[in-house]
């Protein structure tokens, strides 16, 4: 395996290219709580059977809080730095639609340094159902996005994906823990070739190769 060991110091600052980015630890209790409490309301919504007047109650309660909360929003492409437990920085966008940490929707996909690469864990409910009583394949599919450009960033550097293979080996269950991994496999200039896994109960329901682009960063060389 060849891995550029680029230190982290010297990785891309989202920064650089004109992005704002809020720490992590900065993100406020309360909107953590309100995420919190929308995600559950997407599964309850997803699923609900109530009678209509309830329905029409929710829906106006919803409406007049998203007015509400649109009175400020954040800049398209804030990003959220995280510092991991292995001492290693990353950056997200805050409302990736996998990992981002304001994202309701998100299930959050959370991704820890391991020797090999990343490794996460993630339990799925309904909101992100196929087939009866199954992820859906574009979810397994993001799943790995996320988990092979997460290691290519940290890893190596940020980059775009160019291409993403998936064989879905198994059916993946919802409301069953998946182990997600991922690492990278080679690095020539700016591709870096990655690959991931998804495994429920220690079974193998899904795999991934995929070639992420480096993005060149402003002022340097390569920019
Ligand atoms: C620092 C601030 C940001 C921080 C950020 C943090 C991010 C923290 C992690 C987040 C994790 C998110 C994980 C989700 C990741 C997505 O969801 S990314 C979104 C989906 N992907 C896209 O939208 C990409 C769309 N495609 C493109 O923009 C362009 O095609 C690319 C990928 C940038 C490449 O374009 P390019 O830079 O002009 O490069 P190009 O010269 O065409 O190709 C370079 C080399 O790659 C090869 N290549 C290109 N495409 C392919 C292909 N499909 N197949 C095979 N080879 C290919 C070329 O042949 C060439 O090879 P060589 O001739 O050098 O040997």
């Amino acid at each position: 395996m060849t891995v550029n060991t680029q230190s982290v110091a010297e990785r891309p600052d989202p920064r650089a290219f004109g992005l704002p980015v809020v720490e992590q630890a900065q993100i406020p209790a309360e909107l953590r709580s309100l995420v919190a409490r929308v995600h559950d309301l997407i599964d309850a919504v997803a699923n609900t059977e109530a009678d209509a007047d309830t329905l029409a109650e929710a829906a106006s309660t919803v409406e007049g809080l998203t007015d509400g909360l649109n009175v400020a929003r954040r800049q398209i492409g804030t990003m959220v730095q995280r510092d991991l437990q292995s001492g290693d920085t990353e950056f997200g966008t805050i409302t990736n639609i996998v990992a981002g940490d304001t994202n309701p929707a998100a299930p959050p996909l959370l991704l820890e340094r391991t020797p090999e690469g990343l490794r996460g864990e993630v339990t799925l409910n309904t909101v992100y159902q196929g087939p009866p009583g199954l992820v859906h394949g574009g979810w397994i599919a993001a799943l790995l996005d996320q988990a092979v450009g997460s290691v290519s960033a940290v890893e190596t550097a940020p980059g775009l994906t160019a291409n993403l293979n998936v064989d879905y080996r198994r059916p993946t269950p919802l409301f069953t823990p998946l182990e997600v991994t991922s690492w990278v496999e080679r690095v020539e200039g700016r591709k870096v070739f990655v690959a991931g896994r998804i495994r429920a109960h220690g079974e193998v329901t899904a795999e991934a190769t995929a070639l992420m682009i480096q993005v060149s960063v402003p002022g340097t060389q390569e920019g």
